[in-house]
């Protein structure tokens, strides 16, 4: 084998990857920083669009109030710089962070149409050829992130899965930064009602949690609410943890879905994280294979989606 030819074959990757970085390394500055309307808002923090004047970049802009010493929140920082090295197309791009008085900003690619929870709150459930296009980015963003990084989302949720007019779908707000977890978690943040029974009742997290939670989330998407209670019975947050880790999952309407769409579903929502399918498997799926054939129109669904939002 001719060590140089492999050495000049590795070029390219290297290159692209050099490339995406490079693209993302911008020395930040509040005073470089021109705000606009504010994006959204959850997850303890608001997100408002800005424009980086030096670059004449457009960002999304995180703030997080994080009550902490500046000993915690300088190893916040520390623990944020990992999302620079994550370079990939179904994650979110990270441009830096910084602090400044007592708040925790945290710089990111700018996604024009938002979150999957604004978009089907304002166009309806999400049709099953859609889905199976935003299932395969999701895990490919999950894979990349576990393979490439041992990091585990932990808040797979239709707010934390943005979209762009070019039909791309990228992951945001995945728990990179421990101290950040922490640091959030005394606020009532915590608990999330996409959060896998295990979870919810306090045991380890897994990488498996996160397939229950892409599991609820994909329902959630398909019949434009989320799926716990069944229609019609409302209840308070700590009752809905408890019918979620106690109660069997409601079943997707079989009449208006496929049957691969939901043994997919079902398959992620396996209440033993031991018996729920890994990505592995999940890729391998009928319901996702099917948007491997890439017959489904992204950017066209997406320039729709601009239409009818904007
Ligand atoms: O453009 C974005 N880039 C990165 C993150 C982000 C987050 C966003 O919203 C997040 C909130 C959280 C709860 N619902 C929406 C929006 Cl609306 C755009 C972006």
């Amino acid at each position: 084998k001719n060590p140089e030819a492999e050495a000049v074959a590795a070029l390219p990757k290297q290159l692209e990857k050099l490339e995406v970085s490079n693209t993302f390394k911008i020395d930040l500055k509040d005073e470089d920083l021109k705000p606009f309307e504010e994006l959204g808002s959850g997850n303890g923090g608001t997100v408002n669009k800005i424009l980086h004047v030096p670059t004449n970049t457009i960002m999304a802009r995180k703030v997080i109030h994080v009550e902490a010493n500046a000993t915690v929140r300088k190893q916040i920082l520390r623990e944020l710089q990992i999302l620079h090295d994550c370079n990939n197309e179904y994650i979110i791009g990270f441009y830096g962070s910084y602090i400044n008085e007592g708040d925790l900003f945290i710089c990111m690619e700018y996604m024009d149409l938002g979150s999957l929870d604004s978009i089907y709150r304002k166009i309806g459930p999400i049709k099953e050829p859609i889905l199976a296009d935003i299932t395969l980015s999701v895990l490919r963003g999950l894979i990349y992130l576990h393979e490439t990084h041992k990091i585990i989302h932990r808040d797979i949720k239709p707010s934390n899965i943005l979209v762009n007019s070019q039909g791309e779908i990228k992951l945001a707000d995945f728990g990179v930064s421990g101290q950040l977890v922490n640091s959030v978690a005394n606020t009532f943040v915590g608990t999330s009602h996409y959060m896998a029974p295990e979870r919810i009742q306090g045991g380890k997290y897994s990488v498996q949690s996160d397939v229950w939670s892409l599991g609820i989330s994909l329902m959630e998407l398909a019949i434009g609410k989320f799926p716990f209670p069944p229609e019609g019975i409302v209840l308070p947050i700590f009752d809905l943890l408890q019918y979620i880790v106690n109660e069997p999952v409601p079943p997707l309407p079989a009449d208006q879905f496929s049957e691969e769409f939901q043994d997919f579903c079902n398959k992620c929502l396996i209440k033993d994280p031991h018996k729920r399918p890994n990505f592995k498997y999940l890729v391998k799926h009928k319901f996702v294979l099917k948007a491997e054939d890439d017959k489904v129109d992204m950017k066209a669904w997406a320039e729709d989606v601009a239409d009818k939002i904007k």
